[in-house]
């Protein structure tokens, strides 16, 4: 049935944000001050690389589930061909998940939720990966600053997730016909908020998501050179499809 109006479309991204958002930023309110103790922090930075490397790509696994749940719900998503929901999910799916993320962090002391408590940028030391830890953070922070509310993250993840300005699209017209009506529930929301200057910062933001996520891309790279065991056994299946590239890496996944 054809979306009668874009409260209605609006009502339901909303809602499908908050049933596939892995915990609610009230819940995390209440543990904002559960700090990782020395000995804990000494723990994590004992890591080897590539315990720590599968450790969070076991994490960011996680997150991703819930990511193509919302985006199954997203009004239109599944009218998509099957490679076009692959596609948009394998560019855009890391990037909805540092937006979400970026709700889990506490600007008073720059840590973020991780493992049950807040950890800083200290305790990812053993990924061997500073400078994409570092703008990992500056982009939360960053995101915090704008003081988004829940619906305002909802319509802005899901546009963030259908862009028809994606690679290897097989059907450009159809997503940018999804696209215009979610950039409407967003404009839609914003207005109603009276926060429309927000629009132009969220897109601004898109564009540092994806420099983060070229990031990423280059880290999993450098890191699948030098252990390639790990990244080709010991990855979750899912972070494969999603963040190797086709045959290069990582033979034998399916498609
Ligand atoms: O591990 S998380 O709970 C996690 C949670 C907070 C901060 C981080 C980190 F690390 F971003 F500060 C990691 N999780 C859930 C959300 C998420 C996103 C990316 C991610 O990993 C990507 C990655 C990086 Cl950014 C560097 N090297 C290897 C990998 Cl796979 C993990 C992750």
């Amino acid at each position: 049935h054809p979306l009668r109006n874009i409260d209605e479309l609006c009502a339901s991204i909303v809602r499908s944000h908050r049933e596939t958002s892995q915990c609610r930023v009230e819940e995390l309110q209440a543990l904002r001050w559960k700090l990782f103790s020395r000995e804990e922090i000494q723990a994590y930075q004992s890591k080897t690389v590539d315990e720590m490397w599968q450790h969070c790509a076991i994490q960011l696994t996680d997150a991703v589930q819930y990511v193509v749940e919302f985006a199954k719900r997203i009004p239109g998503f599944r009218m998509l061909s099957q490679n076009d929901q692959i596609a948009l999910l394998k560019t855009g799916s890391m990037e909805v998940v540092l937006v979400r993320m970026s709700r889990y962090f506490n600007t008073e002391n720059n840590t973020v939720f991780f493992d049950g408590k807040f950890a800083g940028a200290e305790v990812f030391k053993s990924l061997a990966c500073g400078d994409l830890i570092a703008a990992v953070f500056d982009f939360a922070h960053d995101m915090c600053a704008l003081k988004l509310t829940e619906q305002q993250i909802a319509l802005f993840t899901a546009l963030v997730l259908i862009n028809a300005d994606r690679p290897c699209l097989e059907d450009r017209g159809r997503v940018q016909r999804v696209q215009r009506n979610v950039e409407l529930g967003l404009t839609h929301i914003l207005h109603r908020d009276n926060q429309d200057n927000l629009l132009h910062k969220l897109y601004q933001r898109m564009a540092v998501l994806r420099s983060l996520c070229r990031l990423h891309i280059e880290k999993l790279h450098w890191f699948s050179q030098r252990y390639p065991l790990t990244a080709h056994s010991l990855f979750p299946p899912l972070y494969k499809e999603l963040f190797a590239s086709e045959g290069e890496l990582l033979p034998g996944t399916t498609h």
